[in-house]
């Protein structure tokens, strides 16, 4: 663990700061949420492991433990001020971290960038307004993120080469239009629909952002024809009511089986999923 992460990690217990306390755990509920959300296409849930046979509800449960002290210390050090090198010091002891909690498997890499971007941007701003979180990312952090260093020989960084897709980097560099565009209003969307079913209005926002989002990691397991497929049947769930559907549940459940019989897997939009739910939180909190 780099020195920095190590001076910024805490137990709760003797954390002076209680608000960055706070903020961390709504992250990690993110995540929790996240994976608590059935069915979502091709995706690990608790309920069966979808288009993986390396991870399980058990492998992420794990994974969210090991990472949610280093959401502290990214909040933190948005609220210290620090600039993209730091914050991606105490990213890539994360990924370490969640590597050493699931025996090797990438569970929330993904998660651990967009989401700690996000954790250090609620640690800067004491009362975030409504599209305040992604803004801060795209203002403060914007340039260091495109113009950082690529991990040549990842999947995530070949499959961008190779199709020309922006991935996580432009997503977050662009302020994460996604979660703002998409899966916020999903998310009410889904609530509307089904007031007393946060589960349903998750589902909603799941499929919203697979109808819309360029998925390196679909891209990586099923090509272009892959996240065509995928693309275009979470845009006909959507297109033919989503949630609002009386028998949504059975439909979302056929896409699901659809996707594993592809060996499909959205881990971007599942990311994107969890940081929707935690700027939610945060940006609705008064
Ligand atoms: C900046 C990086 C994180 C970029 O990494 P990379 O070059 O790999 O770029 P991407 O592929 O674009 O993105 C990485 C992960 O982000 C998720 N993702 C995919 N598409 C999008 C998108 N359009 N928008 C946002 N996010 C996206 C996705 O993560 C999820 O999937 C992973 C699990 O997938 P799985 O199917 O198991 O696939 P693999 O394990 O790859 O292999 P197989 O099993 O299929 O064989 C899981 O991670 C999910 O979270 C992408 O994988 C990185 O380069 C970097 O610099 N990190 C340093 C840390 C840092 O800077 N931190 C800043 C502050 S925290
Ligand atoms: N629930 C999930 N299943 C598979 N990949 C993921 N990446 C992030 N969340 C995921």
């Amino acid at each position: 663990m780099s020195p920095l992460s190590a001076r910024l990690v805490r137990s709760p217990e003797d954390d002076p700061c209680p608000r960055e306390a706070v903020i961390a755990r709504i992250a990690a509920r993110a995540l929790r949420l996240e994976l608590e959300t059935y069915p979502k296409p091709g995706l690990v849930s608790h309920v069966d492991a979808g288009s993986h046979t390396d991870m399980d509800a058990g492998t992420f449960r794990a994974s969210t433990a090991a990472v949610a002290p280093f959401f502290r210390a990214l909040v933190g050090a948005g609220a210290a001020g620090a600039a993209m090198p730091a914050l991606r010091r105490i990213g890539l002891d994360a990924e370490v971290a969640m590597r050493v909690a699931t025996g090797g498997v990438n569970t929330h890499r993904g998660a651990i960038f967009g989401l700690g971007l996000l954790c250090a941007a609620a640690g800067a701003l004491p009362r975030p307004a409504a599209g305040a979180l992604g803004g801060f990312v795209r203002e403060r952090y914007g340039a260091a993120i495109l113009d950082g260093p690529v991990l040549l020989h990842a999947a995530g960084a070949r499959v961008r080469r190779r199709h020309g897709v922006g991935g996580a980097p432009a997503e977050a560099a662009a302020g994460f239009p996604s979660v703002y565009r998409i899966g916020l209003p999903a998310l009410r969307r889904g609530r509307a629909a089904q007031p007393c079913d946060e589960e349903a209005a998750r589902v909603e926002t799941c499929l919203a952002l697979i109808a819309h989002v360029e998925d390196t990691n679909l891209l990586h397991r099923g090509g272009p024809d892959g996240l065509a497929f995928a693309r275009d049947e979470a845009a006909r769930f959507i297109g033919e009511g989503g949630v609002a559907q009386p028998d949504w549940r059975d439909r979302a459940e056929a896409l699901h089986r659809a996707f594993v019989a592809r060996r499909l897997s959205p881990g971007g939009s599942a990311d994107l999923l969890a940081m929707t739910v935690f700027v939610d939180a945060i940006e609705a909190a008064p």
